[in-house]
């Protein structure tokens, strides 16, 4: 993933780029600490309570700085835990889209 790529592509990007960790577990990768983490899935769930309550926490001071970049860090953890649950995008889109 580069700054070229276009906005609307970082989520497809991003998940790319996770997979591609699950697949080949390089070192120094933080993606990779998650999935080969000793707690297993356990891990990534306790990220994800701790990044909710830090967007909460944000919300509630009304640090909308602080807001985007924890919404960033939930984000990136729940597209982890979809990957280490083999949940693609795709079906995430399609999951929203059927409540249009
Ligand atoms: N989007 C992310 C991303 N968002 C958050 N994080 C990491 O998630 C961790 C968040 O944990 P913490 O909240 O405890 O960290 P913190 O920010 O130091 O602590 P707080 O100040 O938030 O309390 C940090 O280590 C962040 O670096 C991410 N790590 C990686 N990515 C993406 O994943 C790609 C692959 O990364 P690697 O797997 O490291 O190669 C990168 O190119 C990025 O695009």
């Amino acid at each position: 993933m580069d700054a070229d790529t276009p906005t609307d592509e970082v989520l497809d990007e991003l998940f790319s780029t996770i997979e591609s960790r699950k697949a080949e577990l390089p070192e120094d990768s933080y993606t990779t600490s998650l999935f080969t983490h000793e707690k297993g899935e356990n891990y990534v769930l306790e990220k994800l309570g701790e990044e909710t309550t830090e967007t909460i926490l944000a919300a509630k001071d009304d640090d909308i700085d602080e807001l985007r970049y924890e919404s960033a860090d939930l984000v990136y953890h729940l597209l982890v835990l979809l990957s280490m649950k083999d949940v693609s995008l795709d079906e995430l889109r399609e999951e929203l889209k059927s409540r249009f």
